[in-house]
């Protein structure tokens, strides 16, 4: 014997009743021996209920709606019935309803409804849609017989919710069962007491009456067909990444199910969990799927953790004193009133210090909680053993459960790292000692971002996800993205990276999509869906989505953004830039960006800010870390530069030099920061500091390699006509260095506290002479490295390379959440 429910939405519509007539009929011709649970046609329990409750009132449109019931079963009959057989099935239904009304006058008459009554009322559902749908097989040929579970079902008279008598109703089933060979078709949520006064079986009422029938004929499966494939890893309304879970025992389903999965309602399935009956969950919509079996014993997992769950909201008492430690009885006393009171707990923790007990509750109650509390524990407060009693709102319980996480460490490491990194603040925990339920308290903002964040670190761990915010589209931003976009693929299959472009803006657009862009055509979106841009409206839209491992990506030259740095690092986003302007201000904003990273363990990267992608800021770091101590730093730090006094012969036109640079891509959005020594002026002072020393910007200093004239130059083109001038001034500098057999050189120093940035002229013997195209070189004299310098060199300019840097710390930015 099998026993098949099905729910509300299965039943809800002549085409869904279709459908589960045809998986009843597939049954049959397996040969199967069945017996079918239905519960009211969607929605119908509500309305039955309103209709009791407006006629209490004496209002007496219930008439009306209980016309739209009616119909909504006639329809039934109307499409699956064939027409001559209509017509006494439609008496029948009319019966049905008659009987309704006559009980519906009544109630309008005394303008009284007991639960006796509202019991009575609301069985009229199941009856009515196990009617049309017994009628419905049966005008097919199918042997199948109507049995109202009245007949059958005994319970106390607990109306609302009673209470079954096993003895009685195990026993009845059995008679019935053997007298007949028919597909019994029961209708679900109702019983009767011993003197045939109708009851209801409570919350999961359907599944209840599929769970004692299966229990009470030893069913070999018990199949709850519902509207979707099966319980999840999570809900997928809050964690779209959420899939469907094949197997799972009892014990996890009840942990997943009291943290509100509704898919069952576990509680009810008692009497067949207790018979080890098989339970499979299947989707009348997509019967093809295998759904989720919830048995004894569930077969080996790829997971540690079966699933995730979480209440949104809940309210969090804590009662605390000094008076509590060492004390028994407080919370016998505590947990004795919440009993008296039915106020039910949702979780419970309590420090071995013994200061403090705090509870979750359902907020709802909270304040009624309080002032039990208060005047329950009067005397206590007043004595000054407990303080008074503290709520707090707005939070939320995620439990990770699963067998798997028994005796197996790490869980709970895993499960605090990730909401750690994150910075998802945790305010309360509990572990049974059952060991598969780890609960944790959250602020409710965050539930979301927690939930998806584990969801990730637990079930996907083929591809960690990062999400990135990036502004600027420019020349290195482009190049990113286009980076990006030719490595999604290899980086999800080796490095089990997920990167999702979330957000990007430019001067004139921005555009978001928490789903992710497309980026081969982010550009044509971008211009299409975009708005126009406000910087805070997008940190702020960062902020507000509120996505694990999120990241934002400056690829300006602007000083206004990195005003947005800390407060970005202290929402726990991390920040990657090849923008200087951050980290070359005054020092105690350079220390303050660190402090903010370190303290949230986020990132703060900036490879990129000197010798683009060339690895000197991670080398600097490496060093520091390892306790070197630097002496000496001289370098060759702007490519542009480079590239001009590798370019610039007597006769070629400087200013056209300059403008290669430029579409080569090595000059900053402004080339004057170039030319000016203000960019090597920024890259000196970073290195400086990597390396441990407090610079200001006013210790650096620079001598000059432009004439005023050029220095002073108000735009970009005034510049370039300044450049031209002053051509012969260029080609003097070029010819005396070339007549002693050197080169020119822009080198930056730094030592003993100080930086210097001027233009040398070196000859062979120097290291930095052979130095070709825009590439950079920086020379580290250290503790360590003092006989000869470590040295790093290689292109230090241009999109692709700079773009590599800024994607490389993405990247590492992965891994280090991994
Ligand atoms: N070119 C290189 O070799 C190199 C090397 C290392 C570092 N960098 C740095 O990379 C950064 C970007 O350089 P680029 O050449 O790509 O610049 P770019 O001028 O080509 O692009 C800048 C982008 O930023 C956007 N932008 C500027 N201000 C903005 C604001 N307030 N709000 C929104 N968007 C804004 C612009 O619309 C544009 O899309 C600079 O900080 C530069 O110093 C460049
Ligand atoms: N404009 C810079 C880019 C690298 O930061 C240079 O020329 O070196
Ligand atoms: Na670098």
């Amino acid at each position: 014997m099998q026993v098949l429910k099905f729910g509300g939405t299965s039943v809800g519509s002549v085409e869904s009743i279709k459908q589960v007539l045809q998986i009843i009929e597939q049954h049959r011709q397996q040969g199967n021996s069945i017996a079918v649970v239905f519960s009211a046609m969607g929605g119908v329990t509500n309305q039955l209920i309103e209709i009791g409750r407006m006629a209490t009132t004496g209002d007496t449109d219930y008439m009306e709606l209980v016309r739209r019931i009616e119909d909504r079963h006639f329809n039934v009959v109307k499409a699956l019935i064939p027409v001559k057989e209509q017509g006494k099935v439609f008496a029948h239904v009319r019966g049905i309803i008659n009987e309704l009304e006559d009980l519906l006058r009544g109630v309008s008459l005394i303008r009284e409804l007991t639960l006796r009554t509202h019991d009575l009322i609301t069985s009229f559902g199941e009856r009515l849609s196990t009617t049309v749908i017994a009628e419905a097989l049966k005008s097919r040929g199918v042997p199948a017989q109507f049995l109202d579970a009245r007949t059958v079902i005994k319970t106390d008279a607990q109306f609302g919710q009673a209470e079954v008598n096993y003895t009685l109703t195990n026993q009845l089933i059995q008679d019935h069962f053997a007298k007949t060979t028919d597909i019994q078709l029961v209708t679900g949520f109702i019983g009767s007491t011993e003197k045939n006064e109708t009851t209801t079986l409570g919350r999961g009422g359907s599944d209840y009456t599929a769970s004692i029938i299966g229990a009470a004929l030893n069913a070999i499966l018990i199949d709850i067909w519902t509207d979707v494939d099966g319980m999840m890893t999570a809900d997928p309304r809050k964690v779209p990444n959420a899939f469907n879970i094949p197997t799972i025992t009892y014990a996890e389903a009840m942990e997943l199910s009291h943290f509100g999965a509704k898919v069952i309602y576990p509680p009810s399935l008692q009497p067949a969990f207790a018979r080890n009956i098989p339970i499979r969950v299947l989707n009348t919509f997509n019967p093809e799927h295998e759904g989720t079996v919830v048995s004894r014993t569930a077969e080996r997992r790829q997971y540690t953790i079966t699933g995730i769950s979480s209440i949104d909201d809940i309210a969090l008492v804590n009662v605390q004193g000094s008076g509590m430690i060492g004390v028994a009885g407080v919370s016998a006393k505590l947990f004795g009133i919440l009993a008296t009171h039915k106020i039910s707990v949702i979780l419970i923790s309590q420090a071995s210090s013994e200061h403090s007990i705090c509870f979750a509750i359902d907020p709802r109650g909270a304040e009624q909680v309080k002032q039990i509390l208060d005047t329950e524990f009067a005397t206590e407060i007043a004595h000054g053993h407990i303080d008074s009693i503290a709520i707090e709102r707005e939070l939320s319980v995620i439990a990770t459960v699963g067998e798997g996480m028994r005796k197996s460490s790490g869980i709970a490491g895993k499960l605090f790292s990730v909401l750690g990194k994150n910075g998802v603040n945790i305010v309360a925990v509990a572990q049974g000692s059952s060991e598969i339920n780890i609960s944790v308290v959250i602020n409710k903002n965050n539930l979301s971002k927690a939930l998806n964040a584990l969801h990730n670190i637990f079930f996907q761990s083929e591809a960690r996800m990062l999400n990135l915010f990036m502004v600027g589209t420019g020349l290195i931003g482009k190049a990113l993205l286009n980076q990006i976009h030719a490595q999604t693929d290899y980086l999800r299959q080796e490095k089990l990276l997920r990167i999702c472009v979330v957000g990007v803006a430019n001067t004139k657009k921005m555009l978001l999509d928490v789903k992710g862009l497309e980026l081969d055509e982010w550009h044509e979106r971008q211009l299409t869906d975009g708005v126009t841009t406000s910087l805070p409206a997008f940190i702020e839209k960062i902020k507000d989505y509120n996505l694990p491992n999120s990241v934002f990506i400056d690829c300006t030259s602007d000083k206004d953004i990195v005003q947005h740095y800390e407060s970005l690092l202290d929402a726990n986003i991390s920040v990657v830039t090849p923008n200087k302007v951050a980290n070359s201000g005054p020092y105690s904003e350079y220390r303050r960006l660190q402090r903010t990273a370190l303290n949230r363990g986020v990132k703060f990267l900036y490879e990129t800010n000197v010798g683009a992608g060339l690895p000197i800021i991670n080398t600097v770091q490496g060093l520091m870390t390892a306790g070197d101590r630097f002496l000496k730093i001289e370098a060759i730090l702007s490519g542009t530069l480079s590239f001009i006094f590798n370019t610039f012969r007597p006769g070629l036109s400087f200013a056209d030099v300059v403008r290669e640079a430029k579409e080569k891509g090595y000059t900053e959005p402004d080339p004057r920061d170039d030319l000016s020594g203000q960019d090597v002026a920024r890259k000196i002072l970073i290195l400086a500091r990597e390396a441990g020393f407090p610079l200001e910007p006013d210790d650096v200093t620079i001598n000059n390699l432009l004439p005023k004239a050029c220095l002073d130059a108000p735009t970009i083109p005034a510049f370039f006509e300044e450049l031209e001038r002053n051509n012969d001034y260029f080609e003097n500098l070029l010819t005396q260095a070339e007549a002693r057999g050197e080169k020119l050189r822009f080198v930056a120093a730094f030592e003993n506290n100080k930086a210097v940035i001027e233009l040398r002229s070196v000859g062979p013997e120097h290291p930095f002479y052979q130095l070709t195209g825009a590439d950079n070189i920086v020379s580290f004299t250290t503790e360590r490295y003092k006989e000869r310098p470590l040295v790093v060199k290689g292109p230090g300019a241009g999109a692709e390379v700079t773009a590599a840097g800024v994607f490389a710390d993405v990247v590492s930015i992965g891994s280090y959440l991994a």
